[in-house]
């Protein structure tokens, strides 16, 4: 009772502590709702204030970003860097650039990542970072302008032994390049294990740009296999269409799945005879059209639903599995009513906190499996840590083998997670078993290194 106590006080002070930060206080909700279990064991963690501790970053980074754009107006972005937990290792964490960040999405995902980078087992603090830079519709010398503009400030934040980004929404490849290509040349230091998610032709890793989506794939089949389920068959819904969408839809059909949807913030396409991954590809990646143009070129049965999330497509199809991979608190829970009543068995998170919090309870109420970001997208995060083995060893490996890793890094997560809610008497509750698993190892860690 006493530590119930303890964790509603925390709480309550880190809602005065930070105001208005609402996602923010969210994912604090969320995990410290696991954690009765753990303090009731574990006295050692209030006596050290570990609770307090671990919601209060060890620094936070707000700079002014100046850019010129292709008319010659001065823009002004605001960048971040939330270096949340270094118990464990470097900061990690990815950059988002998206005209909604700000200080509370940073904090947000910064969380999360602590308890996420825990959960693989490597050896990898927690950070975030971004800017409320739209770059829809930028050139790319705009984009590039930016990213050194960024980097101008952040590279006296970060080090291959302090603090590694990597991409996250509207950063992948080409914005690591620029970033990396300005931290190379203010510091006039080839430091490769500076930042993850690099080209392979220049100390990134295979299978990197795969990995969050392969991974989240991995990580339901294992889910699916506790109740003797697999893809083989399966028809599956994905929102999203970027990065982590499309490798999870990729991985989902090469197991005998189907993926009938798939979405963009402009709306939702429903293909009952499955995504061409090949065309939404060509839309997404290459041409950075909407989607809807899926649509329009794909013909037969396909359509495009503006303004629609995917699970709100009406059809008389069962859905077996829901893999939400866009964005935070996309699936409300009017949507999660909705697919459990399409026979929905599973529900992975391949994005950062896309499930509200009724739409869990929903779907842990209607005995869905469900797997929370911080395990399923682990992917992403351990195949950077894998990066930086490989940045650190002057190696590559080869497809074959990382993705080995991978598989088995994923199933490592399961493992891990499931073992955790057994021991703590919620066999299945994947969201406890996550958040426990993830926070005994920080917390361990902390007290190790004393208070600092
Ligand atoms: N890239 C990575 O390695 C990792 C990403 N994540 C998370 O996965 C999610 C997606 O990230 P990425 O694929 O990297 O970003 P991305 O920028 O490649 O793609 C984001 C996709 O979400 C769509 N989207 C955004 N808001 C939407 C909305 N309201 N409704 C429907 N679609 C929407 C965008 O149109 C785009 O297709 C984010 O939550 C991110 O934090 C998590 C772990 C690692
Ligand atoms: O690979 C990384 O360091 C970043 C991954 C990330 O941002 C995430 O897991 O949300």
């Amino acid at each position: 009772m006493q530590n119930r106590t303890t964790i509603e006080d925390v709480y309550a002070a880190t809602l005065q502590r930070n105001p208005g930060e609402v996602e923010f206080h969210q994912a604090v909700r969320e995990v410290f709702d696991s954690l009765g279990r753990v303090l009731d064991k574990h006295p050692q963690y209030v006596q050290a204030s570990i609770l307090e501790r671990i919601c209060e970053p060890e620094r936070q980074i707000i700079f002014r970003v100046p850019w010129v754009d292709d008319h010659g107006r001065v823009q002004i972005n605001r960048g971040f860097r939330v270096q949340f937990n270094s118990a464990l290792g470097p900061y990690k964490g990815g950059l988002r650039f998206h005209p909604t960040v700000l200080l509370g999405t940073v904090k947000f995902l910064g969380f999360e990542q602590v308890f996420k980078n825990a959960l693989t087992g490597m050896p990898i603090g927690g950070g975030k970072g971004g800017s409320d830079f739209d770059p829809k519709g930028r050139s790319d010398g705009e984009i590039m302008r930016f990213c050194q503009s960024f980097m101008t400030e952040a590279f006296r934040h970060i080090g291959e032994y302090t603090d590694v980004p990597a991409g996250d929404i509207g950063v992948g490849a080409r914005e690591i390049g620029y970033l990396f290509g300005q931290y190379k040349r203010i510091t006039n230091r080839y430091e490769s294990g500076v930042l993850t998610g690099k080209g392979v032709t220049w100390g990134g890793s295979l299978v990197r740009t795969e990995a969050t989506g392969y991974g989240a794939v991995y990580f339901t089949e294992h889910m699916l296999a506790t109740r003797g389920r697999s893809f083989d068959g399966a028809r599956v819904l994905v929102s999203g269409s970027g990065n982590v969408a499309v490798y999870a839809i990729e991985k989902v059909h090469a197991l005998g799945g189907t993926v009938v949807g798939a979405s963009d913030s402009s709306g939702a396409i429903h293909d009952p005879d499955g995504i061409d991954l090949d065309l939404l590809r060509d839309i997404k990646e290459r041409r950075r059209e909407r989607i809807s143009v899926y649509a329009d070129e794909r013909g037969g049965r396909a359509r495009f639903l503006p303004g629609a999330a995917v699970w709100d497509i009406e059809s008389e199809e069962r859905i077996d599995v829901a893999l939400p991979c866009a964005t935070q608190n996309e699936l409300s829970e009017a949507q999660a009513v909705k697919l459990v009543a399409a026979g929905v068995v599973a529900v992975a998170e391949g994005a950062n906190m896309p499930t509200t919090p009724g739409a869990i309870r929903v779907l842990r109420e209607a005995g869905v499996l469900f797997a929370p970001g911080k395990a399923a997208n682990a992917g992403g995060v351990a195949t950077s840590a894998l990066e930086m083995q490989q940045n650190a060893s002057r190696d590559s490996w080869s497809f074959e083998h990382t993705e080995e890793r991978l598989s088995e890094i994923m199933a490592g997560i399961h493992e891990r997670t499931a073992a955790t809610a057994d021991e703590y008497g919620v066999p299945g509750d994947y969201v406890v078993g996550a958040n426990i698993a993830g926070f005994t190892r920080v917390a361990d860690a902390m007290l190790a290194l004393g208070v600092i």
